[in-house]
């Protein structure tokens, strides 16, 4: 029999500060590939843009203010796991309000692109952060 996953579409964040490092954050206890480093983001919702969700997620998980005009689309990930596809755009920002911090609890740590294979990435990541490093 054919092998049908589901596709689910996440959006996801690099945000970049001013000396050019990006932020992970680590996946707490009792989530899927907890103690994960990711991209801040989420999946996104019934009637949301990829744009919309990652506004909303960086406000619930980070406590930030951004804007569409600010999120840039660089690359996404197209990754099987064992029980779905995940399609993952993955958008740069380098402009918003506030100071990140993790409002849900989780750890953050901000990142030069070429030491993201330091961290523990979830597979679809992986990819990506070889790609940051050569874009940024
Ligand atoms: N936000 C984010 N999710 C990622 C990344 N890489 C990666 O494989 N994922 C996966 C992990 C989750 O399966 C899914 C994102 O779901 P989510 O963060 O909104 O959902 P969740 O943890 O509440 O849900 P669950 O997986 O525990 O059911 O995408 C990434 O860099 N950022």
């Amino acid at each position: 029999m054919v092998d049908v996953k589901k596709i689910l579409l996440v959006a996801a964040c690099a945000l970049v500060d001013r000396d050019g490092r990006i932020l992970l954050t680590e996946r707490p206890e009792g989530k899927s590939m907890a103690g994960y480093w990711e991209f801040p983001g989420g999946k996104v919702e019934e009637g949301e843009t990829p744009e919309e969700t990652l506004i909303r997620e960086l406000r619930e998980e980070l406590d930030i203010e951004t804007e569409t005009a600010c999120l840039a689309p660089i690359a996404f990930a197209s990754h099987s796991y064992e029980d779905f596809h995940l399609l993952m755009p993955l958008f740069v920002c380098r402009k918003w309000k506030g100071i990140p911090r993790g409002a849900e609890g989780q750890s953050l740590s901000w990142v030069r692109a070429d030491r993201l294979s330091d961290y523990k990435l979830p597979p679809a990541d992986i990819p990506l952060a070889a790609q940051l490093r050569d874009m940024l």
